[in-house]
């Protein structure tokens, strides 16, 4: 480990602020080692589950909206730092429910949820927004605002965070650069394209550099060029340790890229390993 006695810099390199928890420092050369720094180690900052324990964890999960039938029932499946995982299954079948109740965006009715070391069923709102920061949440409709640049929509989950401004904007530049949209932050996010989107969409859920990144349906309505290319840059994160999360109907997709796919069906649930994950890093 290396130190500095720089805390601005310390600031910008991502690596430090989890490492400094564990009373490490790291020297930055400058903003773009720091940011080199970022995209190595980032994902390494998981230190909320020990190195056994699973990044999610359900254990007999229910859920129903209301008063309304069990749209899961009985749900139990762990899920290990780094794997790359697929959600499929018929429409309605509850495969966006599943990825809500892994971000805490949805509470389960019955049964334990534990996310990057914490119990969601139990989840304080103290505790919420560190919840936030570990689950990058990529959903169907992108939630963009058409209010703001495209630099702007990235910036806005550090807002929260309380980093200097010149830090979250190093921050956000580097997201953009990773999902390839460098040149393109004071447009309008309608001036981009539908793939463009997806992958701001994309550069916002991981300013925060989660551990965990769940995507819904992230390839819908994109042609097979976008769609490989939204698959690389997930692929990307997922080797340097990000855990991923995708729902897809895409089943083309699914053969490609699938190790393990947890199949949601109507009263059903099957967790299906497709080929090893050792396979996988070949
Ligand atoms: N907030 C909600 N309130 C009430 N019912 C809901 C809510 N969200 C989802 N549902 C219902 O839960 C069921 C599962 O929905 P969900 O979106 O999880 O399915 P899905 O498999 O992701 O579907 P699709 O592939 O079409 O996106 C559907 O019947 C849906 O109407």
């Amino acid at each position: 480990m290396v130190r500095t006695g720089n805390r601005a810099l310390l600031a910008v390199c991502p690596a430090p602020v989890a490492l400094a928890q564990q009373t490490h420092t790291i020297r930055c050369a400058c903003g773009e080692a720091a940011q080199r720094y970022y995209w190595r180690l980032a994902p390494f900052h998981a230190s909320a589950p020990g190195p056994r324990q699973p990044m999610i964890e359900f254990q007999h999960v229910f859920k129903s909206y209301g008063r309304g039938r069990n749209i899961l029932a009985d749900i139990t499946f762990k899920v290990s730092p780094g794997e790359f995982i697929f959600v499929s299954g018929p429409s309605g079948a509850g495969k966006s429910t599943l990825l809500k109740l892994v971000g805490g965006l949805e509470p389960p009715s019955r049964g334990a949820i534990q996310v990057h070391g914490q119990r969601l069923e139990k989840l304080s709102a103290r505790a919420r927004p560190y919840l936030r920061r570990a689950v990058g949440v990529i959903l169907q409709d992108t939630h963009l605002l058409y209010d703001r640049s495209a630099f702007e929509n990235v910036m806005l989950p550090l807002a929260v965070t309380g980093l200097a401004p010149e830090l979250a904007s190093a921050r956000a530049r580097a997201a953009m650069e990773k999902v390839g949209l460098s040149g393109k932050e004071a447009l309008n996010p309608i001036e981009l394209s539908g793939g463009e989107q997806q992958r701001l969409a994309i550069a916002r859920a991981i300013v925060n550099r989660p551990a965990i990144l769940i995507a819904d349906e992230p390839t819908a309505n994109l042609d097979r060029d976008n769609a490989r290319r939204i698959l690389n840059v997930f692929r990307d994160f997922n080797r340097v340790g990000v855990t991923m999360l995708i729902a897809s109907h895409d089943e083309a997709l699914m053969a490609e890229h699938a190790t393990r796919t947890l199949r949601v069906e109507p009263g059903r649930f099957t967790d299906v390993r497709t080929r090893p994950a050792a396979e996988e890093q070949a």
